[in-house]
């Protein structure tokens, strides 16, 4: 059946798209782009005042299924993923068990199929139960549709681990995406080191744990030629590492969370607010403001959420007790836009070039772009909605946000998976 989205600001900037057009959709592709398109048969939707891009995808996602489906499954997290504008999400390997090996991967791939109400592409652990000491199956994943490796939740501890990993993906065509944490250096690390972890009372994770493995596997990305992806960036030096690896030519991308971007270390107060607590930590607001810096003059690659669900009773204790993360995909869009695109620092080409082109490229898959022949995978935004956080407001299974309460403009509307409608007028279709 055919779809025509008509009345919409179409952004795209892959192929220079930045007008009111329309939209022709037929068996899940877009068939035609431009006015006063003919329509014999199909449906037609308004779409005035919205705008339209190319799917949004977020590279960096825990759904949890399988083994902590307490937290969050594919279904719960890819309803949230729909909620909040996504097309596609790239699953995190720390599951229980692990996805190392093919098993894993097609389990994923099963139940997002049968369940997902987003494209759900699984990346694959770097070593056997993420402990770092034994290469995982990594060919084997590839070949069964791994769209990336990381060992995310940790850092690989081992150079010459890490070499063997970078050595092995590389032959696959896939990027390597590291969590940068050194163990020996950041311990029982809580929260920022520094001036906060001192008043707080709490152990630090210092900047040096992050900063120290970006800068080795910079240096093994020279040595391997491997495509190299940096996890959820939080400090200035880091990312000026990231830009001088850049400018050396070597093949190294970054991406931040908004709550590194919009939250720092000062926002836990001594209310010890445990979903504040996230791997790594929020860091200062010196750093908050250099990663948006690096978001607006192009260094920082992709926005991610890395979504982390944690139950209401593993959040509700001590802080030092609590589990590391915070939730994402329903407020992501909405933060960007109300900090970033509304205040006019960066357009909605360059959010476009971040949330959908970026991760795409990353991970190695088809681009998907708005002109005839691509597949229909397209979110339509609201920018003008205004909303607020709220803890039972979420499709999430869990509501661990550390935007409670956040006043936010923009949200998306509907969206498009293979021209199917995910996500119709706020609401998810079932
Ligand atoms: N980010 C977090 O604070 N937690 C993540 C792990 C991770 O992304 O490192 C999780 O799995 O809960
Ligand atoms: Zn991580
Ligand atoms: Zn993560």
């Amino acid at each position: 059946m055919a779809l025509l989205l008509k009345n919409a600001h179409v952004i795209d900037p892959q192929v220079g798209l930045d007008e009111t057009c329309e939209i022709l959709i037929r068996d899940g592709k877009i068939v035609e782009v431009g006015h006063d398109l003919d329509m014999p048969k199909g449906v037609e939707r308004d779409l005035g005042g919205k705008i339209v891009v190319p799917g949004l995808v977020d590279m960096h996602v825990h759904l949890r299924e399988p083994g902590y489906e307490q937290k969050e499954d594919i279904a719960s997290g890819t309803r949230a993923a729909a909620k909040g504008g996504f097309t596609g999400v790239c699953a995190m390997p720390n599951t229980l068990p692990v996805c190392d090996n093919a098993v894993g991967v097609e389990y994923v791939k099963a139940r997002a199929a049968a369940v997902g109400k987003c494209r759900v592409y699984p990346s694959g652990a770097c070593t056997q139960g993420l402990k770092g000491e034994i290469l995982s199956e990594m060919g084997d994943m590839a070949a069964h549709g791994c769209v990336a490796f990381t060992d995310d939740g940790r850092g690989v501890q081992g150079a010459g681990m890490m070499r063997r990993v970078m050595d092995y993906a590389s032959q696959f065509g896939k990027a390597v995406m590291v969590h940068c944490q050194d163990d020996d250096l950041v311990g029982a690390g809580q929260v920022n080191e520094g001036v906060v972890s001192t008043r707080l009372g709490m152990l630090g994770w210092p900047a040096e744990g992050e900063e120290l493995e970006i800068q080795r596997d910079i240096a093994l990305c020279r040595l391997t030629g491997c495509p190299l992806h940096i996890q959820h960036i939080t400090t200035k030096r880091g990312l000026d590492m990231v830009r001088a690896a850049k400018a050396e030519g070597l093949p190294v991308t970054c991406e931040v969370t908004p709550h590194h971007l919009f939250l720092c270390e000062d926002d836990i107060t001594d209310e010890y607010n445990t979903f504040l607590k996230v791997n790594p930590p929020l860091r200062t607001a010196e750093d908050a403001k250099a990663l948006i810096e690096g978001v607006v003059d192009g260094s920082i690659d992709a926005i991610v959420t890395d979504h982390a669900p944690h139950t209401e009773f593993e959040k509700n204790c001590e802080f030092e007790l609590a589990p590391f993360g915070m939730i994402g995909l329903e407020t992501s869009l909405a933060l960007m836009n109300t900090h970033l695109v509304s205040t006019g620092k960066i357009d909605w080409n360059r959010l476009v070039q971040m949330m959908a082109v970026a991760p795409r490229e990353i991970l190695r898959l088809e681009p998907v772009t708005i002109a005839e022949g691509s597949v229909a995978d397209l979110t339509v935004i609201d920018p003008d909605l205004a909303w607020t956080v709220t803890s039972d407001g979420f499709a999430s299974k869990a509501a661990n946000s550390g935007f409670i309460g956040a006043e936010l403009t923009g949200r998306a509307t509907d969206v498009y998976v293979g021209g199917y409608a995910t996500l119709e007028d706020g609401e998810i279709v079932e």
